[in-house]
């Protein structure tokens, strides 16, 4: 293998590699899933560790079993087999300290904005915890740039800027791990790209360690330290690759060889039938 290449680990081996050394914060082993409804095996043998500060992002074709997985990551849905632990727990259900985004910011309109990021925390814990949890809210809108629209209705909210309010609301219950469902994928594509440099920004700033769902491999490369690729019928992780471009990461690397090298790795690695 040439040093141009992008360095391959096999799957088994995603369990026990660091990248930067940190603790593990989210493990799972030997997890899989069948339908009861179709019989169908969804998900097989999938290995995988998250370490603290760590941020991992899985591709794969439609239907390889992504969001399967993480749904089972999230408590949503329990695994057939296998282990599933967080912080030492396993993970029997939804959980305070699992933060999630997902494509739509689903800010609900009656609400401030601020409002709606202490929302969790109402729901769980109550009113005046909600209030109590206010100037940590105000201090992650100045984080994401939406200082000055603390008390604004989302309806008056670009899509961008719905999606950093959002990333607020999943932070404020200060989550061990972040489960990211292709957060920006409804955002033009120039918000897209700015947001993700935004994600990268704020996940460096939190330590926050981070599993995304996407199906642009440009967005894993340039946000992830490592990529898992999977492959359906059944799903599994086929193959781990370490991203090695230095931090932090910048559009211009987009236009690197090494980032085009890659890319073009992991497309040949899924194959022609991700992209049919
Ligand atoms: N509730 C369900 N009952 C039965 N089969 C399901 C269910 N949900 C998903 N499946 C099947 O499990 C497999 C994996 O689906 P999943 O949605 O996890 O894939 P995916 O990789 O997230 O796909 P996409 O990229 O299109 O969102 C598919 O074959 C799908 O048809």
């Amino acid at each position: 293998m040439s040093m141009a290449e992008p360095r391959p680990l096999t799957a088994s081996s995603a369990a026990s590699d660091p990248v930067g050394g940190g603790r593990p914060v989210y493990e799972i082993a030997r997890l899989s899933k069948t339908y009861a409804r179709n019989r169908l095996t969804a998900l097989t043998d999938v290995n995988l560790t998250l370490h603290k500060g760590e941020f991992v992002s899985v591709v794969g074709s439609s239907g390889c079993g992504k969001s399967t997985l993480l749904k089972i990551m999230s408590g949503l849905m329990p695994p057939t087999t296998g282990r599933v632990v967080l912080e030492g727990r396993p993970v029997t259900g939804p959980r305070a300290d699992i933060g999630m985004m997902f494509q739509q910011a689903t800010l609900l309109p009656w609400k401030t904005t601020v409002e709606n990021i202490v929302l969790p925390i109402e729901i769980r814990e109550g009113r005046a915890a909600a209030k109590a949890a206010i100037p940590r809210a105000l201090e992650l809108l100045r984080l994401v740039g939406l200082g000055d629209f603390a008390n604004v209705y989302p309806g008056e909210l670009s899509g961008g800027m719905a999606q950093r309010a959002s990333i607020c609301r999943m932070l404020i219950a200060q989550p061990a791990v972040l489960l990211l469902d292709e957060p920006f994928s409804a955002l033009d594509e120039l918000t897209r790209d700015f947001m993700n440099m935004e994600l990268q920004r704020i996940c460096a700033e939190q330590q926050a360690t981070a599993f995304l769902v996407t199906h642009s491999l440009a967005e894993a490369v340039i946000l992830s330290d490592r990529i898992l690729v999977m492959k359906p019928r059944p799903g599994r992780i086929v193959e781990e690759i370490v991203i090695d471009l230095p931090r932090p990461r910048t559009l211009e690397m987009i236009n690197t060889p090494r980032f085009g090298q890659i890319v073009a790795h992991i497309r040949d690695l899924l194959g022609k039938e991700a992209f049919q």
